[in-house]
């Protein structure tokens, strides 16, 4: 069985404009609410490849109910903690004639100890041969040691993890030897202060999450496609050409993509082609990519290997 923790979802207030002008009333063209949040979209698309999992997280307060009404419509397995407070509203805003996308994420629910102690009680279902993905970031007065805390839980139990986050809580958890662990390459640059000048500085500073314990290094890169950089090699799958609509859980999309076919096959490289076949054709969706555009974007990628 493979678990999806998001311990801060969301409401995604996907908003489409001409262009966006500060400081002024701007209109929209269309607007949508999509259930969000970096581990229910990693649910979304494992349903999509066939796969089940479970998402857990905390959810609460009114928007907690619309954001279970709107996940309804996925028809996904949850278990989730409810908590009194309001599950956070992100603006995600397309200025389409500009070409941006602009996003406003917002902190998200105060969580009480026994909100936080009813949530680790869940963890206690998982077991051998399971998959834990943890995904995105935090609500407040929840400890950055968190996805460690959880990580060292479910390994004693016998299961595997996959983490989604930036800064110190994603390098905490790497000598505990994640699946796999996939930052932007903006993401990458900051984990180590630094900028890239070239697509080596990126492999070179993606090695450095190896040799501190990562199994898998995915570096997402947007419109720049993706690198794989195991041990021994490094791969590059390019981004296809496509009109992008909404590239919100592209980054998601290729975790559940990778992971989910890793489950299966145990093949990284394949593994690799089928979680950017997801990332391109979610960003080439209005809301999470549906199986048939997978398929359709796959045989427009190929995968080389760099070295
Ligand atoms: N504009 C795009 N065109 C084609 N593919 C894209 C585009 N944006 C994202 N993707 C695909 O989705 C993957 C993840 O997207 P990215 O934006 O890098 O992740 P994140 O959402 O985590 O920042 C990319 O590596 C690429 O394969
Ligand atoms: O938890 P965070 O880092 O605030 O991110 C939450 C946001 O990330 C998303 O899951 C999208 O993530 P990606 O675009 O990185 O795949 C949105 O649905 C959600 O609003």
């Amino acid at each position: 069985m493979i678990y999806t923790i998001t311990a801060n979802p969301s409401i995604d207030y996907v908003l489409q404009v001409d262009a966006l002008n500060n400081g002024e009333v701007n209109r929209t063209t269309s607007d949508v609410k999509l259930p969000g949040g970096k581990g229910i979209n990693v649910s979304i698309i494992l349903k999509e490849l066939e796969l089940d999992s479970t998402a857990l997280g905390f959810v609460g307060g009114a928007t907690g109910l619309m954001f279970e009404k709107l996940l309804q419509k996925k028809n996904l397995n949850t278990s989730f903690t409810t908590v009194e407070d309001d599950t956070r509203i992100n603006v995600k805003i397309n200025a389409t004639k500009q070409d941006e996308e602009t996003e406003i994420n917002g902190t998200g629910p105060a969580i009480s100890a026994d909100e936080k102690s009813a949530f680790l009680d869940q963890l206690k279902q998982v077991g051998n041969d399971d998959v834990v993905i943890m995904s995105g970031s935090l609500p407040k007065q929840i400890a950055d040691t968190f996805y460690l805390d959880i990580a060292k839980m479910i390994q004693a139990q016998g299961a595997d993890f996959v983490i989604d986050t930036t800064g110190q809580a994603l390098l905490d958890t790497l000598p505990l030897h994640p699946l796999v662990v996939k930052p932007n390459n903006h993401e990458l640059a900051d984990l180590f202060n630094t900028t890239f000048k070239s697509e080596q500085d990126i492999v070179d500073n993606a090695r450095k999450l190896l040799d501190k314990g990562a199994k898998h290094v995915l570096v997402s890169m947007a419109g720049d496609g993706a690198l794989l950089v195991t041990k021994d090699h490094v791969y590059k799958a390019n981004a296809p050409k496509g009109t992008v609509i909404n590239s919100v859980g592209a980054g998601d999309s290729m975790i559940a993509g990778f992971v989910g076919t890793f489950m299966k096959t145990k093949d990284a490289i394949e593994s690799f082609h089928e979680g950017a076949a997801c990332g391109s054709a979610t960003a080439f969706s209005q809301d999470i990519a549906v199986r048939s555009k997978i398929n359709e974007v796959y045989n427009d990628i190929t995968v080389s290997q760099l070295s």
